[in-house]
């Protein structure tokens, strides 16, 4: 009897249906890769610049760059194919230069999965980062901090980090993969570059900056809600000092294009933890003033880090 249910799932709709799902993937591939051909052909017509830097600027975090010398700032909607910025505290500008003499493209607001995007889409920048010429990404972003030590204003450089989204299966290399960039199955050992750590961690002390710098562990979830105190206490006990709604995504998308990669979390406020808290919940004006406050430090931080940096990118 037992068998004799288990071979009736079999049926031959079952099988056209898989055969459909493997089918729509393989579709589905086709229009990432064209889309992605389209929006590196459409930045490509614009500027004649070789980045080998790419740098994402979360929530309020934009000024980074104006730190950018001899400017082209092309907005998103001039880019075929590129979606729109939703978020208050992302421009949605490509602005392309240099920064500490390097030649860099940064994105002046980012792509979020919770504004709609599939996970591909939120990535897609990267990709096309990979395919004007860029090897290095430092992504940036606004974040609550979990870690109870942790302050607002401070700044976390990013040593590992749990993909949360991907682990419930929003996962951005999910589909056939596109052997051009990287392996089926890449790695993940070492997400964040430790000579860039260690050369940011350096150069924070250089600055006197060690009052505000951390080193920890980013915890990536799709929002827009922020989080319950039950949810908070379960994210800390699985080993994540700050959490947002970003980042994780890319960075995977990055290293597996082989991108050596540096994050940073702006803490914009700190998770409450407490049940029943009389503490003021967060807000994102409160995420993007805190984010503002601090900027110039971590613009200043991002600035000589590069600079060091020049003679090897
Ligand atoms: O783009 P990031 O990750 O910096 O933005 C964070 C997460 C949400 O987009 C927003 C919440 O306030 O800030
Ligand atoms: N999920 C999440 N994202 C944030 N971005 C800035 N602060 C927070 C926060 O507390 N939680």
């Amino acid at each position: 009897m037992a068998a004799m249910s288990l071979l009736s799932f079999e049926t031959p709709e079952r099988r056209r249906s898989s055969v459909n799902l493997a089918e729509m993937h393989r579709k589905v591939s086709q229009i990432e890769h064209d889309e992605i051909q389209k929006v590196t052909s459409s930045v490509l017509e614009k500027t004649n610049l070789c980045p080998k830097l790419g740098i994402i600027c979360g929530s309020g975090l934009g000024g980074l760059a104006n730190e950018i010398k001899d400017p082209q700032v092309i907005p998103y909607a001039e880019i075929e194919g590129f979606p729109k910025c939703t978020v208050q505290g992302h421009a949605g500008n490509l602005v392309l230069g240099y920064l500490s003499g390097v030649p860099t493209v940064c994105m002046q607001g980012r792509l979020h999965f919770y504004e709609g995007h599939p996970a591909w889409l939120v990535t897609m920048p990267i990709r096309m980062m990979k395919l004007i010429g860029v090897e290095t990404l430092i992504v940036t972003n606004a974040a609550g901090g979990l870690n109870q030590d942790y302050k607002s204003g401070d700044v976390m450089v990013i040593k590992d980090h749990i993909n949360m989204v991907g682990m419930t299966g929003h996962h951005p290399l999910v589909g056939p993969n596109d052997d051009k960039f990287g392996p089926r199955f890449p790695a993940m050992t070492v997400p964040y570059d430790r000579e860039l750590r260690h050369l940011a961690l350096q150069t924070a002390e250089e600055l006197g900056f060690s009052s505000f710098i951390r080193e920890g562990v980013y915890l990536s979830l799709s929002g827009p809600s922020y989080e319950t105190p039950s949810e908070s206490i379960f994210m800390r006990s699985i080993g994540a000092d700050t959490v947002g709604m970003s980042t994780a995504p890319e960075v995977v998308v990055a290293r597996h294009a082989g991108m050596r990669v540096l994050g940073f979390s702006m803490v914009t406020n700190v998770v409450i933890l407490e049940l029943d808290s009389d503490a003021i919940p967060p807000t994102h004006q409160e995420v993007m003033d805190t984010a503002n406050a601090r900027a110039k430090d971590l613009q200043l931080l991002v600035k000589t880090i590069v600079g060091k940096l020049a003679s090897t990118l």
